[in-house]
Order: C-alpha cells, then structure tokens, then sequence
C-alpha cells in the first residue's frame, strides 16, 4: 500500500519566516474547566510541530482551539497575520485550516467518492473533482474502493481516507490528532514520511499530537511540550530527543 503525498501547487515552498499560525497566551477550556492556561507559540508554512506531553495535559484541546471547536477564552489565535478567534469552525475551514480528529471521522455508510466530496463542501469553485482525481492518484487504495462504503474499509485505510478528505479543502494548516493510532508499524513509517512532504512540498504547517513522540519528533521542524495546560518547552526535533529531561519524562529514552 504505497501512499505518496498530494501536490497541489507543485513547487518548493521555503520555510517561511512570518508565523502562519500564531498562538498568543490562549487560554480555553470546557465549562467551568480551565485547561489551556497561556500558551504562546508560532508555526511557519512548510514546517512540521509536534506537540507532546502527558495524558490529560491539553494538547488535544489545543487542537479543538486552533480550529475553532473551543473558544478562546483569553489571548489570540491569528492565521497569515489575522485573528481568527472570533470565528467558527466552518469559517476557519473556509479560510484554509483542517483537521482530522482522533478517532474515526470519516461518515461510515456514505462512499469513499461521497466522502471526499464531503471533504470539500466549505468549497464552491470548480476544481473539486480534479482535485478528488487527485487525491484518488494519490491514495490508489481510495480509487480502488471509490464506491465502496467508508465504513468497510480498515483502520488504516480509513485513517488515509480522513487525512484526503481534510486535504480536500486545501489547508494551509492541517491539525492532526494522533495520526499513527492502529496502525502498524510500516504504515506508521508511510503516514510519517508522508506528513514531512505534505508540510515541504505544498508549504502547509502542519501541528500534530502523536502518542509516538520520537518518530513524531523525528520528522519535526519544531517540538511543543504541554504540561498542565501551558508550554514548557520548546525546541526543534533534534533538540527535543537531545534534551535529558525530555527524554526522560516524555520519550522513555535513556539520558545520554
Ligand atoms: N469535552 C470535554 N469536557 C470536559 N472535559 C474535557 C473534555 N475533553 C477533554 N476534557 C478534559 O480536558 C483535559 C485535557 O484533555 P485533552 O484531551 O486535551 O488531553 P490530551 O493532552 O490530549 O490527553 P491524551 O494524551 O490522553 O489524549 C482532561 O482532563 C480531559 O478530561
């Protein structure tokens, strides 16, 4: 099963110096709960982050926030130099930001051909069967089984089919929650390789939460620690699986 990254605007992006996804002291949460409790940081295009951390510390949340699921309830989120906090999910995806949750998201009875059309339903412009040709080049497993139900499928095809359906509508930011969960380890090999070239070939910052911190990190322009609901480090990959205490506490590494 081989699964190359999708190309939309082919060519070499260079990293980019300005934030395009910016955090400012974000504070959010559910109800009466405060999870998020100032967290700052800025991702560039074609640039990778992980954020790692211990169960329960915040970063799916922060995932929720970034795409509009929570409020922000203190501080800013700003997208290509704007703030977005005031917007709702579905003007956040307009404006070019997707996720794929944790968990299957994808619509169990409906086709995979309906399901990368549902991908795109934020888009009105006339390229979106090109684009799903595209995606279905790119993912031969889909083409495959373009009118077979989604739900039918494996955990791992699924979790391909979610990742072409949020990049159906052509994000600049693509949040991912977990995206190696059940699958094996060669596939884990393929999602990862295919997360560093989607982020370098088609300029898009991509912020994931990943359970599997060292490969996660690996491939990471950038590392985010979350403990307690703020940032309490930061560094790129290399730096990251470097840092004793962090191999420590969060990659069950051996300090060398
Ligand atoms: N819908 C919700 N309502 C109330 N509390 C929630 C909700 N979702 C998450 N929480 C709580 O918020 C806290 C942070 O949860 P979150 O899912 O962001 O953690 P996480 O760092 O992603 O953890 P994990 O690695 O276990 O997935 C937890 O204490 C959790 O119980």
């Amino acid at each position: 099963m081989s699964w190359a990254p999708p190309v939309f605007r082919r060519r070499i992006l260079a990293v980019e110096k300005e934030p395009l996804l910016e955090l400012r002291d974000v504070h959010a949460g559910y109800g009466e709960l405060s999870i998020l409790k100032g967290v700052s940081f800025g991702v560039g295009g074609g640039t990778v982050t992980s954020v790692i951390g211990a169960n329960g510390a915040g970063k799916s949340t922060l995932l929720k926030t970034i795409f509009g699921m929570l409020k922000v309830r203190e501080g800013d989120v700003s997208f290509e130099g704007r703030s977005i906090a005031a917007l709702g999910t579905v003007k956040r995806l307009k404006a070019g930001i997707a996720i794929v949750p944790q968990g299957r998201c994808n619509f169990p009875q409906m086709t995979i051909r309906e399901n990368l059309e549902m991908g795109a339903y934020t888009r009105s412009d006339d390229g979106i069967e090109a684009d799903l040709q595209h995606m279905v080049d790119q993912f031969p497993i889909l083409r495959e089984k373009l009118h077979l139900l989604a739900g039918d499928m494996s955990g791992g095809q699924q979790q391909m089919l979610e990742m072409a359906m949020a990049l159906m509508v052509r994000p600049r930011v693509l949040l991912l929650d977990e995206p190696s969960l059940g699958l094996s380890p060669m596939m884990i090999d393929e999602v990862f390789t295919s997360i560093r070239s989607l982020a370098e070939v088609n300029g898009m910052a991509i912020i994931m939460v990943e359970q599997n911190a060292v490969q996660a990190l690996k491939i990471s322009d950038l590392g985010v620690v979350i403990e307690l609901g703020r940032v309490s480090a930061t560094g790129t990959g290399p730096e990251m699986l470097n840092d004793p205490d962090i191999r420590k506490a969060y990659l069950g590494l051996p300090v060398i």
